[in-house]
């Protein structure tokens, strides 16, 4: 990793400080620079150790860097890439970003490849609703897609030298077009936030004629709205950045919801149950609990009596392993009968852990479905 001496990161929350996480972890002695437009970040980031240097001076900092990586909103990285067209860089620098669409940015960034200067698009498929750099975290993209998109063969020594200094990641890379790439997360990613979001507001409206429904929100609601509370700075920026893409899946969407909607005017029971048939057999289908689009859930279940406190003993074990969950739901609690807890963890080699320490440690059983 000789050329790999300094990397520039800007933006360090929930992506740039995870990746600065798995860089470090990875390659230790390469020098982290970063910069981010609040200094409470960067003191953070020092404090924790996620980066050696704060960069100061854009301009400076990416004269120092073999690789730059930009990990801002959409539209920030694009502001980014106009300066970095000015700025004297070293002649094998590569730069990235992380932004969840691709067109918009591979086109501004013609203006660096008229300059000779090496630009890889990039976007790690992982994430999570929450941001900022006490998000960050060194297995967030661990089995995930790591999408790339280089714009020709030339560019593949500097693809394979990314992909080595982002190893830390444990995802996977994938070469796609941006335009391919900018269509599949519009449906895959795009939409759903939309109708998330959309869901969330049309509840709220309903709430204030049914408060009672505040407390019922739960279940499946909570299942489909999570991703409804990430940032909307962020999530502007990717709507503004797909336009197109995202109005031709809206159509469709909206075409759907019309035959739904008159399926339930004409009482058609029939077109119904197909409808939720199709989408069950398409979802049973995908590859979920392999290494798929869909990262596996990696449950444990905890037969827990009901008394007080026993929830508290499992946790406390977990707590003691430093074993971090990432949601705890209790699935059945009835009284005097044994409750099932559902434990999630990010990783199956956590779920491995936990399993021994709570089979070890207490008198409950455990077990993976
Ligand atoms: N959150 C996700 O799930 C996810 C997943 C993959 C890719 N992405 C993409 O990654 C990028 C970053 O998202 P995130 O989730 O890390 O957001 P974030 O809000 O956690 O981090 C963004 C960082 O950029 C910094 N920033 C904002 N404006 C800046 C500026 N002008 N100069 C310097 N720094 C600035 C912020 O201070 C913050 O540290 C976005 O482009 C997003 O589309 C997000
Ligand atoms: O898990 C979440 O919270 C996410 O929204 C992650 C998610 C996604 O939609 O899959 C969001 C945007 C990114 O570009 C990539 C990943």
């Amino acid at each position: 990793m000789d050329k790999l001496n300094n990397v520039l990161i800007v933006g360090l929350g929930l992506i740039g400080g995870s990746l600065a996480k798995c860089i470090r972890q990875e390659f230790p002695d390469i020098r982290l620079t970063g910069i981010s437009h609040r200094a409470e970040t960067v003191a953070t980031a020092l404090e924790e150790q996620i980066i050696d240097e704060a960069g100061g001076d854009f301009a400076s900092a990416a004269a120092r860097a073999d690789v730059i990586i930009l990990s801002t909103p959409v539209s920030v990285t694009l502001t980014y890439i106009s300066e970095l067209a000015d700025c004297r860089l070293k002649k094998d620098v590569i730069v990235t970003d992380v932004g969840s669409t691709k067109t918009a940015i591979m086109n501004a960034a013609e203006i660096l490849r008229e300059k000779d200067i090496t630009f890889i698009g990039g976007h790690p498929m992982a994430g999570s609703h929450k941001s900022g750099i006490m998000a960050a975290d060194v297995d967030l993209f661990e089995n995930a897609y790591y999408l790339l998109t280089p714009v020709s063969d030339a560019q593949q020594p500097a693809c394979r030298l990314l992909q080595h200094l982002l190893r830390g990641t444990r995802s996977k890379f994938l070469t796609v077009t941006a335009q391919a790439h900018d269509q599949m997360t519009g449906m895959l990613s795009h939409l759903p936030h939309i109708i998330a979001s959309a869901l969330v507001n049309q509840s709220d409206d309903f709430i204030t004629r049914f408060p009672l429904a505040r407390r019922l929100a739960a279940g499946g609601f909570r299942d489909i709205t999570r991703i409804a509370s990430s940032d909307p700075t962020m999530w502007t920026d990717i709507l503004m950045s797909n336009r197109k893409p995202l109005l031709a899946h809206l159509s469709d969407w909206q075409q759907r919801m019309t035959h739904i909607h008159a399926w339930l005017e004409q009482g058609d029971r029939e077109a119904i149950f197909d409808f939720f048939s199709a989408a069950k057999e398409t979802r049973d289908g995908l590859p979920v609990h392999k290494e798929g689009a869909i990262p596996a859930f990696h449950d444990l279940y905890v037969n827990v009596p009901d008394y007080p406190g026993s929830i508290a003993e499992v946790t406390g074990i977990l707590a003691v392993e430093n074993i971090s969950l990432i949601n705890l739901k209790i699935l059945e609690t009835r009284e005097d009968i044994f409750g099932i807890l559902q434990l999630t963890f990010k990783n199956k080699k956590d779920v491995e852990r936990a399993k021994q320490a709570i089979d070890s440690q207490s008198s409950f059983t455990s077990f993976e479905k």
